[in-house]
């Protein structure tokens, strides 16, 4: 179902889709990609698809913890005779029998016959003939197989991003191949006459372009791949072209501008033409209104209006949520913590503002969220500045100091 929105702030036919129930709708449309398997160092930063297992008991033999003895805790008060040394990555062919010892490191193996392990702190030595300092019990010091993970234990439910940690609590789990969801491929067309390329020198009416550092930055923060970055004129023909070039080499695709009501405002039409069903268009959120969402296939399309304070919106909020879908991420962002407003706000009464604040901390430790100025959606100057969006509801009465807001890291 296309969600038909207007604008009752401003005489539409319908109210402006709440911004809660634009995010929700992303889950319900966006798909996740296909799934590859391939080598588990190669996977660094990619979703997992599916629940990974341990392949091998953990600790996968029993083991000392500490650089010392092993020998039998039954002779722990008595004088030993040191036999032999094992250290880590020798194989395990030597045993310990009565009176004896064997010098040992730490992760060298149990040997059959030792019952546990004398850190050579404790120990007194001479020659070959040791002596323990204090009374020693059986199991000291010792790392037993399989006491962290058994071969087959799960060690990770799939949706889960493969961060540094896990990858290496794979590794080591000996797991090799994993099957996990590709980063998608963005598009991003920006859209505008008057929009300058970086570096181009303005002619009369034209502006710099924020919008396409901003996205291509964005996106290169975050590791997923740009696939294109085209800067397009304002005509219906142009457009429709620009993301039918787009969609065939991506997986999502951006826009920013030319998604109003204005008569160079081709965005809805062109998506139209170039197969890009509509899912909806306008949410209730201040800056970045007039939002415009679809689907070609399992393909988003999100148009962000020209506003660099609403294309800026449009990726913390918006954009990272598709994205994390089609990674198939188990808890897609954004994921919003809790704050207090640190002074009064009034409030847009239709549209949630989602405003760029600093992150402070009260005398109790709760969290503070300080409204910066110059928050119009043209203006992106207070951002060195900025810690945070926060977001804060629709309201006919101002929203006092100390009300409770969603926030996000910027
Ligand atoms: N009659 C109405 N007019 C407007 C409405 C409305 O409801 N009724 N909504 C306003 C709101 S809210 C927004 S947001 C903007 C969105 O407009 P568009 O998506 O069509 O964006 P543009 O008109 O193309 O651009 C808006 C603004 O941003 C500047 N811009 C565009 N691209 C860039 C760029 N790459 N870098 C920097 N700045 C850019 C552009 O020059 C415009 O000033 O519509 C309102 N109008
Ligand atoms: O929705 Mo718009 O408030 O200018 O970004």
């Amino acid at each position: 179902m296309a969600h038909d929105c207007g604008d009752v702030a401003h005489g539409g036919k319908s109210p402006l889709l709440p911004l809660e129930a634009a995010l929700a709708v992303y889950g319900e449309r966006i798909r996740p990609l296909a799934a590859q398997r391939g080598p588990v160092h190669e996977a660094l930063g990619r979703v997992l698809a599916e629940p990974a297992a341990s392949a091998v008991d953990l600790p996968l033999f029993t083991q000392s913890a500490v650089d010392g003895y092993a020998l039998r805790s039954a002779d722990a008060a008595g004088t030993l005779r040191v036999t032999g040394e094992i250290a880590a990555g020798d194989a395990a062919k030597l045993s310990v029998g009565p009176g004896e010892a064997l010098r040992i490191f730490t992760g060298g193996a149990v040997p059959a016959g030792a019952d546990t392990v004398a850190r050579q702190e404790i120990v007194k030595r001479e020659g070959d003939r040791i002596t323990l300092t204090e009374p020693l019990a059986a199991n000291v010091d010792i790392r037993h197989r399989g006491e962290e993970v058994r071969a087959g234990d799960p060690i990770s439910p799939p949706g889960r991003r493969l961060h540094s940690g896990l990858l290496a609590a794979l590794a080591m789990a000996g797991v090799q191949q994993v099957a996990t969801r590709p980063r998608p491929r963005v598009a991003v067309l920006v859209t505008g006459n008057e929009v300058a390329r970086p570096g181009e020198a303005l002619a009369p009416g034209q502006i710099h372009d924020a919008n396409g550092p901003l996205c291509a930055g964005w996106l290169a923060e975050r590791g997923y791949p740009l696939a294109m970055l085209r800067y397009v004129p304002d005509s219906l023909d142009a457009v429709t072209a620009a993301l039918q070039d787009a969609a065939a080499g991506a997986d999502l695709v951006i826009t920013s501008g030319g998604v109003s009501v204005g008569d160079h405002d081709h965005l809805p039409a062109a998506a139209k033409a170039a197969g890009f069903e509509r899912v909806f268009w306008k949410v209730a959120q201040k800056p970045g209104k007039p939002i415009w969402y679809g689907m070609r296939g399992n393909q988003p399309l999100l148009a962000l209006p020209g506003n660099p304070g609403a294309v800026l919106i449009g990726l913390h909020v918006h954009v990272i949520r598709a994205l994390q879908l089609l990674e198939g991420l188990d808890q897609p962002a954004p994921l919003w913590r809790e704050g207090a407003l640190a002074a009064d706000f009034r409030a847009d009464r239709v549209r949630d503002s989602l405003l760029r604040v600093t992150v402070g901390q009260d005398p109790s430790g709760r969290v503070t969220l300080g409204r910066l100025a110059k928050q119009d959606s043209h203006m992106l100057s207070n951002l060195a500045r900025a810690d945070a969006l926060a977001w804060l509801p629709a309201s006919e009465t101002p929203l006092a100091a100390g009300t409770p807001v969603r926030w996000i890291a910027l």
